[in-house]
């Protein structure tokens, strides 16, 4: 996996935005890469009555600055984009994209859904119907919050392993403590050979042996205490996007609902994936320090892009 979090900045959206904009062709866009839009826990940084030193410094320059966690992946104009939290728009407009077809969503917590109304909105002024992919226990409960939604979106349910184009994506029901369950999502890269026959895409995007980008990996933002069952879909991972909001988090176990980092360092000991990245961070957490974290972790940042 090609990841350079040195060269991770805000701006690797917005240089994406402006290729885009050069008219680069999809060859140019080699590979597929996950950027992320949204690395904050429910709140967000600043927290808005918040006068903390983190959440100051991110008023000020920003560093700390996190949105609702959400993350894009992509691969030329294929797009998919997890979770569409209340922070949607301002994401869409930095990222300088006007339209997604499709939305991942992992649990119906307004952090994660609340943007579907701008979303719909889209659709409605755009005159396209989105799809919401989301499984069925989920989708009942959007459907019960914004009733509306279904006029300009599509519910598509994932209960199964699901493929969207090169990704065999599965879903994993995981405990989000006190907020019940959550899904987590892990999207496993199949066959090349197999997706690219026919489509003329093996020469626009080669699949490099010495360098295979992004393989085997789970995004999991809102999950605690994991067992053997759900533990059974996180092994073998070439990366990992866990939820952290503390690095030590001192509430009672039993009101909280996301790991910590202490928490997730034994976690990573035990299913060894080859990179780790925390993301739903609170304002606990300050990117300007330096945290002790385990090699293969790094803490994300807004706008960081993975893989090629
Ligand atoms: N039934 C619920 C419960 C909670 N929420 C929202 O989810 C967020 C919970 O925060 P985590 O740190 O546990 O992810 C928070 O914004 C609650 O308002 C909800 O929408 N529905």
């Amino acid at each position: 996996m090609d990841y350079n979090p040195t060269t991770s900045r805000a701006t690797s959206v917005e240089a994406d935005a402006a290729a885009r904009h050069q008219h680069q062709s999809p060859a140019a866009a080699v590979d597929w890469s996950i950027t992320f839009w949204g690395t904050g826990d429910s709140m967000g940084v600043p927290r808005v009555y918040c006068a903390c030193e983190v959440c100051e410094e991110a008023r000020r320059s920003g560093v700390n600055r996190r949105y609702r966690s959400s993350v894009l992946l992509e691969r030329g104009e294929d797009k998919l984009l997890i979770d569409c939290g209340p922070d949607w728009t301002g994401q869409m407009e930095r990222a300088g994209i006007f339209w997604l077809d499709e939305l991942l969503i992992t649990h119906a917590h307004q952090d994660h859904i609340a943007g579907l109304t701008s979303y719909a909105d889209a659709c409605r002024w755009l005159k396209r119907k989105g799809r919401v992919i989301t499984p069925t226990e989920v989708s009942d409960t959007i459907r019960m919050m914004y009733p509306w939604l279904e006029r300009f979106v599509t519910f598509q349910s994932i209960e199964e392993p699901w493929r969207w184009h090169e990704w065999s994506i599965r879903p994993i029901r995981v405990n989000h403590g006190k907020n019940g369950y959550a899904y987590a999502y892990r999207f496993d890269r199949v066959n090349d050979d197999e997706s690219a026959a026919g489509s003329g895409r093996r020469q626009a995007y080669p699949n490099d042996s010495a360098n295979p980008g992004l393989r085997s990996w789970v995004y999991a933002s809102d999950a605690i205490g994991l067992g053997e069952e759900e533990l059974r879909w996180f092994q073998e991972l070439d990366l990992l996007i866990l939820g952290t909001n503390f690095y030590h988090e001192q509430a009672e176990y039993s009101t909280r609902s996301v790991y910590d980092m202490v928490e997730a360092f034994r976690l990573i000991e035990d299913i060894q994936p080859q990179q780790v990245v925390f993301t739903h961070m609170s304002h606990d957490i300050d990117l300007r320090h330096s945290y002790p974290l385990l090699p293969q972790v790094t803490l994300a940042r807004t706008g960081m892009r993975i893989g090629r």
